[in-house]
């Protein structure tokens, strides 16, 4: 089915209004994963011949990515929702110095670089701002690689021996579990390095098992076994095509969008198996109930009173940390008091606030945030600070008595594609403003 939107494209200047009391229902075709195109988008740096990726998201992020490539000297097109690169072996050794703030993969890119031409200079990372985005693990693997890392006041270089990058043993634990993002940039430089390379603690998140599937696909060998990640690696990496998989998150925010205004949903694009069972048991536990329908799609029935649930994120098939913003929102709707520690990033707490203006009853104690339910939210004025909690926002709005005013429209456009659209197709009283300016 064809999807219209009877919003106008927006722009960073807008602001959300929404109108709460709708229960949502109907169909809505998921996006491609942001997470997992962003370092998709990364591995193509490395590939002998053009890659098209297909159902690449249409978001802010993506957008930086190709431009990012485009400076490597990559040539990049973008047709609908595909998207194809033809990498160049004279690769430019730079991350973009402004481009690579802002966005979370630059370590994955210049390791990509690095591995591509044995050097690189690059920025720290941007990405959202809840915590430090630390990057020791990444550093570790370009070391371990055979860079000498240094950094200045203008950013980070990486520098190989006159070999190039060579194979490696590398940890990418952290004091919160294995490291996404190091897994995936010591993949990306073992790709390269002519030999085996074991990569220990690695994370299993599907944006690595993602881009582990690429490069086996394209010639790179790869096996995983309880020592961790062991690859090895090609002299030639084949083109072609590659499929991004579904986007979870949006999926998650839109199955916890609809429960928490008592509505139900249909998304094509994702499986049951799509979404990790710390995200679908809890989800079970407050009363949401999801099965796999025919065609490949998610059917969420309306669901009787949500219930409290006590739950962790954590490292795949945990709940995604990307998730509890919006679980929180949901939460607010359930009967009796919910617990949802944050094991990923400890202070990823932004939404809170804006969740307090609305009525909820929200607290933090350390790591843990505690929802009071069931509140009865009334419309707010709010801002959001990232990607997630503008979600989590929007959620308290479909539900708030009144019309709400929600900022926060750039990370709005980094992450989703086409969530307000989809949101109005059900049934959602929303619509996109300018931002009004002061009198002069
Ligand atoms: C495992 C996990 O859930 N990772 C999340 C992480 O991915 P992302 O790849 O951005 O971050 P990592 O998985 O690397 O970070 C996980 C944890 O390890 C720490 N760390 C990371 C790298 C490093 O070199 N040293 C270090 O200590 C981080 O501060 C963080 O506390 O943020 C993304 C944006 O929210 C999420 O989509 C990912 O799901
Ligand atoms: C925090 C997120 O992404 P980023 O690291 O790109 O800001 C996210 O996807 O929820």
């Amino acid at each position: 089915m064809t999807q219209t939107s009877p919003l106008p494209t927006v722009t960073d200047d807008m602001v959300i209004r929404v109108t709460g009391g709708r229960p949502l229902s109907g169909r809505i075709t998921v996006q491609g994963s942001k997470n997992i195109a962003l370092h998709l988008y990364a591995a193509t740096i490395l590939t002998d011949a053009p890659v098209t990726l297909l159902g690449a998201p249409a978001i802010l992020d993506t957008d930086v990515c190709a431009q990012i490539l485009t400076h490597t000297g990559a040539q990049v097109t973008v047709v609908g929702d595909q998207f194809t690169v033809t990498a160049v072996s004279q690769v430019r050794p730079e991350i973009h110095p402004q481009l690579g703030r802002r966005v979370r993969t630059t370590c994955v890119l210049a390791a990509t670089v690095l591995a591509r031409c044995g050097q690189v200079s690059f920025p720290l990372p941007g990405g959202d701002a809840f915590c430090p985005r630390l990057i020791d693990r990444h550093v570790a693997a370009m070391e371990a690689a055979g860079a000498t890392v240094s950094s200045d006041s203008t950013g980070m270089f990486a520098q190989c021996g006159p070999g190039g990058v060579r194979p490696f043993t590398v940890d990418v634990g952290t004091p919160y579990g294995p490291s996404l993002g190091a897994t995936v940039t010591a993949l990306l430089l073992a790709a390269r390095a002519p030999g085996t390379s074991l990569i220990t603690s690695p994370s299993v998140e599907p944006e690595v098992t993602e881009t582990a599937r690429f490069l086996a696909e394209r010639g790179v060998g790869v096996h995983w076994d309880k020592a961790g990640l062991h690859v090895t690696g090609a002299e030639h990496i084949a083109g072609g095509t590659f499929a991004v998989a579904g986007d979870r998150i949006e999926a998650a925010t839109m199955i916890m969008a609809a429960a928490v205004t008592g509505g139900s949903i249909r998304l094509g694009n994702i499986t049951t198996t799509g979404l990790p069972t710390g995200l679908t048991a809890p989800l079970a536990d407050a009363g949401v109930h999801l099965v796999d329908a025919p065609g490949g799609e998610v059917h969420m029935a309306p669901t009787g009173p949500l219930r409290a649930v006590a739950t962790a994120t954590g490292p795949h098939p945990g709940l995604p940390t990307d998730t509890a913003p919006q679980l929180a929102a949901m939460l607010t709707q359930a009967h009796g008091t919910s617990q949802i520690a944050e094991r990923i990033y400890p202070q990823r707490d932004t939404h809170l606030q804006g969740l307090t203006a609305f009525g909820a009853a929200v607290s933090s104690r350390g790591p843990e945030v505690l929802v009071h339910g069931a509140s009865r939210l009334r419309a707010a004025q709010v801002e959001a600070a990232d990607i997630r909690a503008v979600t989590s926002l929007l959620m308290a709005g479909l539900v708030a008595e009144g019309t709400s005013t929600i900022r926060g429209m750039y990370h709005l456009r980094r992450g989703y594609g086409h969530l307000l659209s989809n949101l109005a197709v059900l049934g959602a009283d929303i619509t996109t403003i300018p931002e009004a300016r002061p009198c002069p």
